[in-house]
Formats: structure tokens, sequence, C-alpha cells
């Protein structure tokens, strides 16, 4: 799905990304953790094609970046839920009409969907638990509500990588956990699908990300399988404080010590 070798990304100056290594294969779930200015969402616009490493080697979906052409083809490949996205939409658009504009990967509606879309459309709203709102403009959903449609539109396309950046950004206890289930679902149920989770909380990483990397200061700090690299040890050196975990209900929990 991905391999990145040695990347490095230099921005007005600052390596922003320094010394990736990454590898994600067929099927794996990754989530990806870091503290604000890890460099996550720099990570994630490279894997998207809109940035290109200034150093090493980057291939993603099987395209070589600076070799292949990337275009159209891999963006539909590429499922990405994130606020930058979100807050494009036209807020007048039904919560139907920004899952079908997923088939196109467009922001709004300026082909006439096909039968199949629709029907695809209508099954994801209710799979996401959607259904019931599908006809309301965007703007009167809640944040959780917006997001599920967020999801169901990145799914239309039945992507190889699905990207969700920080999903649960603005929601409630309740809200979040509806959020994960439904993550978990997807998981579950798509074994072709990819998931790489990017997030701030430790207790965000479902038994489903059976992999995690630690991203500090534009570097791989630790990755790896979740239970090997989620460790008291690791985390305390990661965050630069001593801190106590717990796993509940197979989840991991933080507490500084
Ligand atoms: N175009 C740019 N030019 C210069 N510096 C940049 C640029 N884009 C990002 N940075 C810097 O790179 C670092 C990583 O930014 P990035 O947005 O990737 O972090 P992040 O992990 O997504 O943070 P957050 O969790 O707060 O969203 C930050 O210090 C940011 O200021």
């Amino acid at each position: 799905m991905l391999d990145l070798n040695d990347v490095g990304l230099l921005r007005n100056g600052d390596w922003i990304l320094k010394n990736i290594n990454w590898e994600v294969e067929k099927g794996e779930n990754w989530a990806l953790l870091g503290l604000n200015g890890a460099g996550k969402t720099a990570l994630l616009h490279l894997l998207c094609g809109y940035y290109f490493p200034t150093e090493g080697e980057a291939t993603v979906l099987g395209r070589r970046f600076g070799k292949d052409r990337l275009g159209e083809e891999l963006r539909q490949q590429i499922g990405v839920v994130s606020s930058t996205i979100q807050s494009r939409f036209y807020e007048s658009d039904s919560a139907y009409q920004i899952v079908l504009s997923g088939a196109f990967a467009s922001i709004g509606l300026y082909e006439a969907p096909t039968d199949e879309m629709r029907r695809k459309a209508q099954q994801l709203l209710k799979d996401l638990g959607c259904f019931h709102f599908a006809n309301r403009n965007f703007y009167t959903l809640s944040q959780g509500e917006k997001q599920r449609v967020m999801i169901a539109r990145a799914l239309m396309t039945d992507p190889s990588l699905l990207i969700l950046d920080e999903p649960t950004n603005g929601l409630d206890f309740l809200a979040r956990e509806q959020l994960l289930e439904i993550i978990k679902q997807v998981a579950q149920q798509s074994k072709q699908v990819s998931i790489i989770y990017v997030t701030h909380h430790v207790e965000e990483i479902l038994t489903c990300f059976q992999h995690t990397l630690l991203l500090k200061e534009g570097e791989v700090y630790a990755k790896g399988e979740t239970r090997n690299v989620m460790t008291e040890a690791t985390l305390t050196n990661f965050f630069g404080i001593p801190v106590s975990l717990g796993w509940v209900n197979d989840r991991p929990t933080l507490t500084k010590r």
C-alpha cells in the first residue's frame, strides 16, 4: 500500500519530515499518533500526492512519486476524511448529495450519478447510520453526523486506502464512541481497505489498528505492532513526561504519573 524510504520534506527552509521509513501492507490498519506540530498533516499530504518528497522515495499504491503519473485515478483509490475537506462542501447540499459526490471525487455534484451509484450511496448511508437524515442539508447536521457522512462519501469508490485525519475532533464522548464503533465496523467489513487513523488521543487506538506509528518532530519515533509500541516506557519517552498506561476493554488509557 505504502512504501516510504528515507523520506524527507523541506518546507520554507525547515525539514518538517525527516528520514521517514514506513511500509504498510494490504489490509493493515495503522494508527498514527503525534502531538501538535509533529508532522502528521504533512505526512498525509505526502501520501495523497499533494507534496512530493524532497528526498527519499515514496511509493503509494504501486505508484512511485516523481516517476509515475499520480493523477485522479490514484486520488480515487484514496479516501480521505479531514476537517479541511469537510469545510469545502456546500452547506446547502444534502447528506445524500455529498455521499454521491464521492463517486466522482468532486466537491459538489456536476455529473448525473448512475443507478448503481445511487444504490451504493443509499446502502452506505444505511450502514453508517445516516439514512434518516440523508435529505437534510449538510449544515443542519451535528459534527458527529457530518463525520459519518464524510466516511460514507470516502467509501463510495471502494478505496484501497482510507485516511481518517483526527475524525473525532469536536465530538462529545457519545458521538466519539459512536464514530469509533462505525470505524471498527468498516475495518471489519472492508478487508480490502487499509485504514490510517490519525489522532492525538491514545485511547482512540482501537484493536482493529494492529499497528501504530509514533511521529515526533517530523521523525518516526517508534512503529510496529500496537501492543509492542504502546508501552509505558516508550510513551514516557515519547511525551517527555512520566505516564501510566492501562488497557481497558482492549483500549489504551493514559494518565500523567
Ligand atoms: N508549508 C509549510 N511551511 C513551513 N512550515 C510548515 C509548513 N507546513 C507545515 N509546517 C510546519 O511543520 C510542522 C508540522 O506541521 P503539521 O501540520 O504536519 O503537524 P501536525 O502533526 O499535523 O499538527 P496538528 O496535530 O497540530 O495538526 C509544524 O511545525 C508546522 O508549522
